[in-house]
């Protein structure tokens, strides 16, 4: 049996900063968390996404120490974190809410941290304007009150206060939710940026996977407190392992797969296939077949344009998205397909019946147990 009081990992060659292993909480009879087992590298840009009420922050309050676990463990290299208290974990979080000290000045709030280490007055004042200029304000916000800052600069705030504690890692609980889009947009980039520079461990968690896109080296899904797949975002992106993942990673055309009438190939309904692609397509008989398609992979084509897989809708709607136009287009048999072409390729006018086609590499096969 294995030694709880032995990191499961103390073999490995490259020990993991973090490691969870068999986490488990319930609250009363309600198990919001079961089955976590994750590893996280030193360094890493670890985000876990999921929908309302999947478990995120249940599991960063386990990590932080604000909960106890029902069952598992959490290990910091080679010590059970789970048993150290959560003031003197050489953690840190940054919230949605920010926890500043509205009355305080800039300096006050930033210098919070190095005060309850001990550091002489000048020293204090010297790195806490080091944090600063690191996030781009100016040495007259040092004075400053809190509340005579703009959001996206307590923002820049929270995470100068954040870095002074110096942890060994970062945790935060969707701190950009609140703001507006172009303020998100320029901070995530702010983080990533953030993130290379002091090489720490950052561990976040969002319900935006467009934000957990942008700036993650790796990207967790939970759903319903159990991880459903944990990856590169490229690789939630273009393999997931079910129709769950591959519909929370933004818009999607998921095609149930069934074999054709001579029971060789794969058939989808109203779409003709080229026979290379049905006999490619390699049908699990005990399992939910599905293809997927981002709007992107469909092509709108002519009369004589050839791909894998065509068929025929007409244009329902159809959204400007900037470079790209998203149109909404109705399959024979009602169902709606989403695709997405760049203004400079031809489109298509709503009311249109157009024929659209997709090839077998741009698509991805999941199958998932039948439940
Ligand atoms: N103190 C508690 N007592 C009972 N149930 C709780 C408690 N805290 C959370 N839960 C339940 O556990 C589940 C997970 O909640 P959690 O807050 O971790 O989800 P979340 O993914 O962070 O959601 P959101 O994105 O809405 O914040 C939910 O069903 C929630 O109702």
């Amino acid at each position: 049996m294995a030694d709880p009081e032995r990191s499961p990992v103390s073999v490995m060659t490259e020990l993991p900063i973090l490691q969870i292993a068999g986490l488990r909480k319930e609250y009363g009879g309600f198990v919001a968390l079961k089955d976590i087992d994750l590893k996280v590298r030193e360094g890493e840009f670890f985000t876990i996404v999921g929908p309302s009420g999947s478990g995120k922050t249940t599991l960063i309050k386990l990590l932080v120490g604000m909960e106890e676990q029902t069952e598992g463990s959490i290990w910091l290299r080679n010590t059970r974190l789970d048993r150290v208290p959560a003031n003197r974990r050489p953690t840190c979080m940054v919230f949605q809410s920010l926890a500043l000290f509205p009355h305080r000045s800039v300096g006050q709030n930033v210098e919070f941290p190095l005060k309850i280490k001990g550091m002489p007055a000048a020293e204090r004042k010297k790195r806490a304007l080091e944090l600063l200029s690191m996030f781009r304000l100016p040495e007259n916000y040092y004075g400053k009150h809190i509340n005579q800052c703009s959001g996206g600069e307590r923002q820049r705030i929270a995470l100068a206060r954040a870095l002074a504690f110096d942890p060994e890692i970062l945790f935060f609980d969707e701190p950009l939710s609140a703001l507006d889009y172009r303020l998100r947009k320029t901070l995530e980039k702010e983080l990533k940026a953030l993130h290379l520079r002091t090489g720490k461990t950052f561990i976040y968690i969002t319900h935006s996977l467009e934000e957990a896109m942008v700036m993650s080296d790796r990207i967790a899904i939970l759903r319903e407190g159990r991880f459903e797949q944990i990856g590169p975002a490229d690789e939630i992106y273009n393999r997931p392992q079910s129709c769950f993942v591959a519909s929370f990673m933004g818009d999607v055309n998921l095609f149930a797969v069934a074999r054709d009438a001579a029971g060789s190939g794969a058939a989808i309904a109203h779409f003709s296939i080229s026979a290379e692609a049905a006999a490619a397509i390699d049908i699990a008989p005990d399992k939910k077949n599905t293809l997927m398609v981002r709007p992107e992979s469909i092509r709108i084509l002519s009369e004589n344009d050839l791909a894998d897989f065509i068929t025929r809708g007409r244009v329902a709607g159809q959204y400007l998205l900037g470079s790209r136009t998203q149109y909404e287009v109705e399959q024979e048999g009602g169902r709606a397909l989403v695709v997405e072409a760049a203004n400079h390729t031809p489109g298509a006018s709503a009311g249109e019946v157009i024929r659209l086609g997709f090839d077998l590499k741009q698509a991805h096969l999941i199958q998932e147990a039948v439940s």
